[in-house]
């Protein structure tokens, strides 16, 4: 049995639109974090949304030998976390009433307060306990969006675009914490970046798209060449390494 998310013979799209065709992708290993890469309109969403269950598919999705196209929603629901790039609008809820109902969703667990407060401390967001969530800036925002996700312990956590709005330091502080929470809970997370840069230093793992196809997939020095780089964004890229031997990527222009 494989360990981890298989993707074979995906195809995907609105109404007759297909927007990825015939996709395959080597199993998203367990324990790991991939950054799903490209460019605008690529397809990145589609794909997170097809592995959620929220957009028409056929091919297979399989998890642990388990095969979400025969599986009943509720168990791919509660299997499968999917944060959309932004959080509903005019939800008129404090955000720990937010977190209650996201746990409570969850495969019917009882409210346990301290996970939710620990959730909260942990993603730095303490003092937002009892704000309304339309009250909130768009980067805290997207922190209690990533509350509500880890609250309810997926088995598969798929994340779109959950820095956008966020600052250097948070930055840095949730993709250190989506990590360690990877590891912990024996998750496959796959989170959609625009930050090539974030993608170098956190990922384990990426898959790069473009036109609704596979470009490259594979750790993250073996995917972000100037090659690639020039074939999915149209740039003229070098890997450099800085002092401390980090890889960076720097864009010297367009092609
Ligand atoms: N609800 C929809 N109905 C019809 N077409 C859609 C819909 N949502 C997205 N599309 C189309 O699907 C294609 C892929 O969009 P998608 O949102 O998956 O791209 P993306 O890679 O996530 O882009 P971005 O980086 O801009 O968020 C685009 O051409 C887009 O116009």
């Amino acid at each position: 049995m494989t360990k981890g998310l298989t993707v074979s013979h995906l195809t995907t799209g609105y109404g007759h639109k297909n927007i990825i065709t015939d996709l395959n992708l080597s199993t998203l290993p367990k324990n790991k974090v991939v950054a799903l890469l490209g460019p605008n309109g690529s397809g990145k969403s589609t794909l997170l949304r097809a592995l959620a269950g929220l957009n028409k598919a056929t091919g297979k999705i399989v998890y642990d030998g388990l095969d979400f196209m025969q599986c009943p929603f509720v168990e791919r629901a509660r299997r499968v976390v999917y944060l959309p790039q932004s959080l509903p609008a005019g939800v008129h809820l404090r955000v720990l009433e937010s977190v209650i109902v996201a746990q409570r969703a969850s495969n019917f667990q009882a409210t346990d307060e301290n996970a939710i407060l620990d959730v909260l401390a942990r993603l730095g967001i303490t003092h937002l306990t009892l704000s309304y969530l339309d009250e909130l800036s768009g980067g805290q925002k997207q922190l209690v969006g990533l509350a509500q996700s880890l609250i309810r312990k997926p088995d598969i956590l798929l994340l779109d675009e959950p820095l956008s709005a966020l600052d250097l330091n948070y930055q840095f502080h949730v993709m250190d914490m989506v990590k360690k929470e990877t590891v912990q809970r024996d998750m496959v997370t796959v989170i959609v970046v625009h930050d090539i840069n974030i993608a170098l230093r956190h990922a384990d793992y990426i898959v790069m798209l473009k036109h609704g196809g596979l470009i490259a997939e594979g750790i993250p020095c073996e995917v972000i060449t100037p090659e690639n780089l020039a074939t999915v964004y149209g740039v003229q890229g070098r890997i450099e390494y800085c002092s401390r031997g980090y890889p960076q990527v720097l864009v010297d222009g367009l092609i």
